[in-house]
């Protein structure tokens, strides 16, 4: 019996880089959290200390906000190929480089009705995210690209039902043709290239999923996933797959009779553990093979 390494990597992760674009009166914000990660030749830093192949976790760090001004921030996953495209590119015993990405919105403060140019409010909606890997040189080079977006609270009031479940002897849950809804969405969506107009897709692929969400009437939350992941793969042929994850947020009905008052689905406890937990994928069934794509690194995808 012996004692082998396995698969390894490293980097620096949730570097927070701030990009002001200042080149007129009217400022632009991008406000990321970006972690890398290498993965290659690094067997001599584990098995006998030799860092001779390990570029510097730090020099990781200096590299990603160096890109923030060299190479642009304005799409995180334009930014991301450029840096792990670099990272393989440039270190030699890199094989595969990883970049995971969070972005957090600004939304420009009104004054006398007017967006003002260089101040924000942090926007509280959803983190949009991206994950991008890059692996191998010349004829191997392979490139994954999954965009995204996480902690999107939604909630519908009614249009979701719950009923016709399986029974056991230990079933209590009493069934429902009206109840409350809501969730706090986490999605990836897998491009096919990566010729992609970014800022107008994730505005679309957000919209899609938002009103899916709301237009489709539900008959478990399963089915509400499904026809969102269906509708993004439909409307955006540039996606070859679709990743949801949906806490169940339960709203049970107070119990008002001991006050003698009816509850006529109008009042709700929010309760907040345990929740059921929803994960489903929704792919074209040629989509090409998803490799490391979704081999996430810090948890983000
Ligand atoms: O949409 C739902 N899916 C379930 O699988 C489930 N299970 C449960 O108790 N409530 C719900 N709701």
């Amino acid at each position: 019996m012996s004692i082998v390494l396995g698969p390894n990597r490293y980097g620096k992760a949730e570097n927070r880089v701030v990009r002001i674009y200042r080149d007129s009166p009217r400022h632009e914000i991008h406000d990321i959290s970006v972690s890398t990660a290498l993965r290659g030749d690094f067997a001599r830093a584990h098995l006998a200390g030799d860092q001779l192949n390990v570029l510097p976790t730090d020099t990781q760090k200096q590299t990603a906000y160096s890109f923030a001004k060299e190479k642009g921030l304005l799409s995180i996953e334009s930014y991301g190929l450029d840096l792990a495209s670099h990272f393989v590119d440039t270190v030699e015993p890199v094989h595969t480089a990883r970049v995971e990405i969070e972005e957090f919105a600004w939304q420009r403060v009104l004054v006398d009705g007017s967006e003002h140019n260089h101040t924000w409010v942090r926007r509280g909606q959803e983190v949009r995210t991206a994950a991008i890997t890059v692996e191998g040189m010349g004829a191997d080079r392979r490139t994954w690209v999954i965009g995204g977006l996480k902690d999107l609270v939604i909630l519908k009031s009614t249009g979701s039902e719950f009923a016709g479940f399986m029974q056991d002897p230990y079933t209590l849950l009493q069934p429902t043709s009206d109840r409350v809804m809501a969730t706090s969405l986490t999605a990836g969506w897998r491009f096919s290239t990566t010729d992609v107009d970014w800022e107008a897709t994730y505005a679309g692929i957000k919209q899609v999923l938002v009103s899916q969400f709301a237009t489709v009437h539900s008959l478990a939350l399963q089915q509400t996933l499904y026809e969102m992941g269906r509708a993004v793969l439909e409307a955006f042929p540039v996606v070859a797959e679709v990743r949801l994850s949906a806490p169940n947020k339960h709203h049970f009905l107070y119990d008002l009779s001991p006050f003698g008052v009816a509850n006529n689905n109008e009042v709700y406890h929010a309760a907040d553990r345990p929740y059921g937990l929803i994960q489903a994928t929704v792919l074209h069934d040629d989509a090409a093979d998803a490799g490391t794509a979704w081999d996430s690194y810090t948890g983000l995808v």
